[in-house]
């Protein structure tokens, strides 16, 4: 039988990389003389990629896009934000203990997020953390992204796992409704950019701190 194989969300879940994401947002949307957007704002925003947080945040502060306008921000976003990185992201409390022990029981563990797969590579080679990690794909590393399941499927078969062995930890709809769409049980984790209650979403379990996080919980949840 295949090891169990945890995928984690980046933003929000693996990282707590809001410092840095509204920085680059407001470097990027200063070019067009918009006001900056706060930590509330960011909630709404984050989830769906880089070029979704700029559109959204122009509308935010009334500068709808039009087509063309965005290739041009992009590129101001990703330049800042690959430049500054790590910046002031860092792991969430409680993740590598949780991580290392995983691994120690044989896990898998792999990431799917909705950041592009260059930005989120980076980031995690700049915290030292790639070894953890059995493959790391992102919003444009497939045809589709979270929340269809192809991109949790996708991300599994990279990592040389299972659909019936696979445990999805996120903080935001779209990571419980890929969970939901694979047909994987997923973990929520209350302290990312969700802009509604984590317990709404319909996780299979939601959990305060990563010392919750065991081999135990996860095996619990694939024999459910
Ligand atoms: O950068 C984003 O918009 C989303 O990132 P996440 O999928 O890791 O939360
Ligand atoms: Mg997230």
């Amino acid at each position: 039988m295949k090891s169990p194989l945890v995928v984690f969300d980046l933003d929000g879940t693996l990282i707590d990389t809001a410092p840095d994401l509204i920085a680059s947002l407001n470097h990027t949307i200063a070019s067009l003389d918009l006001a900056p957007v706060n930590y509330e704002n960011l909630t709404h925003l984050v989830g769906h990629g880089a070029q979704a947080m700029i559109e959204r945040a122009c509308r935010l502060r009334g500068h709808p896009l039009e087509s063309g306008d965005l290739p041009p921000l992009l590129q101001r976003f990703i330049a800042f934000y690959t430049d500054t990185m790590p910046g002031d992201s860092k792991p969430f409390p409680g993740i590598l203990n949780a991580m290392d022990a995983l691994k120690a029981a044989g896990f898998g563990l792999a990431v799917c997020t909705n950041k592009l797969e260059k930005l989120a590579v980076t980031l995690i080679e700049r915290l030292n953390l790639t070894h953890y990690f059995d493959v790391i794909t992102g919003g444009d590393t497939f045809t589709v992204r979270k929340p269809d399941a192809q991109h949790l499927i996708g991300t599994i078969e990279r990592a040389g796992g299972t659909l019936s062995r696979t445990v999805m930890v996120g903080d935001s709809a779209n990571d419980i409704l890929v969970a939901h769409n694979a047909g994987v049980p997923s973990i929520a984790v209350p302290f990312g950019y969700s802009d509604v209650g984590v317990e709404t979403l319909g996780p299979s379990r939601v959990i305060a701190h990563y010392d919750e996080l065991t081999p135990d919980l996860v095996r619990g949840l694939l024999a459910a």
